[in-house]
């Protein structure tokens, strides 16, 4: 029997909600915006200071006090105070693995359409910034099965989402180990891959996720994203894949000099997404090319190593390396 609230007062909390609302209160994040536009983001703890160059001040002066208040450091330095959104916080948070940016996870959330109550499957884990959005948006009676097979990044992930959140997340559970061999066998209606090599991984995924449900992929580079979009055109299981990317500038508005911003985040990554059929359904295929050149391209992939990029450095470094050739 479903439960009626006669006010949306009375209805239980949605977890990390009285995080976000109110005057700032002990434990909330707090984001000071200094007068060169830079962030400094921690958690507000009675009887700490914050020091700056410029003298410091006492959490307790903002213990209490509205979001959007301007307080002042002893040297005379003036900082906004406001809660960091969640685009704010997956960029300043501790990161092991590189994290889906902010533009990236809008496009995971809504081209997957992870509604609230969506039962999602997500691997790896990462830093577990995506898992945050994806939590938000399935929401406490929705579920987020996450797998992140290396140890150090799994308790980094769990760190960061529990600190937003402000405790544990009733909707997720993080399991620790390659996704094809740890998978479980409850039902998904969307799944999720943010990983080096997530056509290893359609075939078991194929399996738990429902008919119609969305597989959405997220990869790096172009030689991942063709190995991906193959791999699910030629699994049987899938409608045909739609590969994408997102690019987001933002823009100088000042008086009569209204432009573009001279940088900007130029490449992320690329998504793909595909809806899972029924059993038993022969898929109308696209072919653009004979089948026995895709299995030509699938040789040109044998012995070219696997390396997850942990930033943007080492990305680089496992691009030089597998180039051979000189930075
Ligand atoms: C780029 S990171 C994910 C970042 C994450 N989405 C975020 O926003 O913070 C990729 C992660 O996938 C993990 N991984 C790669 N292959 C995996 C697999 N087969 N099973 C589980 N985790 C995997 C890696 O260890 C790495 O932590």
């Amino acid at each position: 029997m479903s439960e009626t609230y006669e006010s949306a007062d009375q209805r239980p909390e949605e977890t990390g909600k009285s995080h976000r609302q109110g005057p700032f209160k002990p434990g909330d994040l707090v984001q000071l915006t200094d007068t060169k536009g830079r962030h400094h983001t921690f958690a507000l703890t009675p009887g700490k200071q914050f020091h700056t160059h410029k003298g410091y001040f006492d959490h307790d002066a903002l213990l209490g006090e509205p979001e959007g208040t301007v307080v002042r450091s002893t040297g005379g330095m003036e900082y906004l105070a406001l809660r960091p959104l969640l685009s704010d916080y997956v960029l300043s948070m501790p990161r092991g693995a590189a994290v889906v940016y902010p533009k990236d996870a809008a496009q995971i959330v809504a081209m997957a359409d992870v509604y609230p109550g969506a039962r999602v499957l997500e691997a790896g884990v990462g830093s577990g910034a995506l898992t945050c959005s994806l939590l938000r948006a399935v929401g406490d009676g929705g579920r987020v099965y996450s797998y992140e097979r290396r140890e150090d990044f799994a308790a980094i992930a769990e760190r960061n989402v529990q600190t937003f959140f402000g405790g544990p997340h009733p909707a997720w559970t993080l399991t620790l180990g390659d996704l094809v061999g740890a998978l479980r066998p409850d039902e998904v209606d969307r799944v999720v891959l943010d990983m080096l090599a997530p056509w290893e991984c359609v075939d078991a995924v194929a399996k738990v996720l429902v008919p119609g449900g969305v597989l959405i992929c997220y990869v790096a580079t172009t030689t991942q994203l063709s190995r991906t979009v193959e791999t699910i055109r030629e699994h049987g299981r899938f409608a045909e894949p739609a590969p994408f990317e997102s690019l987001v500038r933002s823009w100088h508005v000042e008086g009569l000099a209204v432009r573009p911003d001279h940088r900007m985040v130029g490449h992320t990554g690329f998504l793909v997404t595909a809806r899972r059929v029924a059993d038993g359904v022969e898929v109308p295929v696209r072919r653009r090319r004979p089948a026995k050149a895709a299995a030509e391209l699938g040789d040109a992939w044998e012995g070219v190593e696997a390396v997850d990029p942990v930033d943007e450095a080492d990305a680089r470094a496992a691009r030089i390396a597998r180039r051979g050739d000189l930075p």
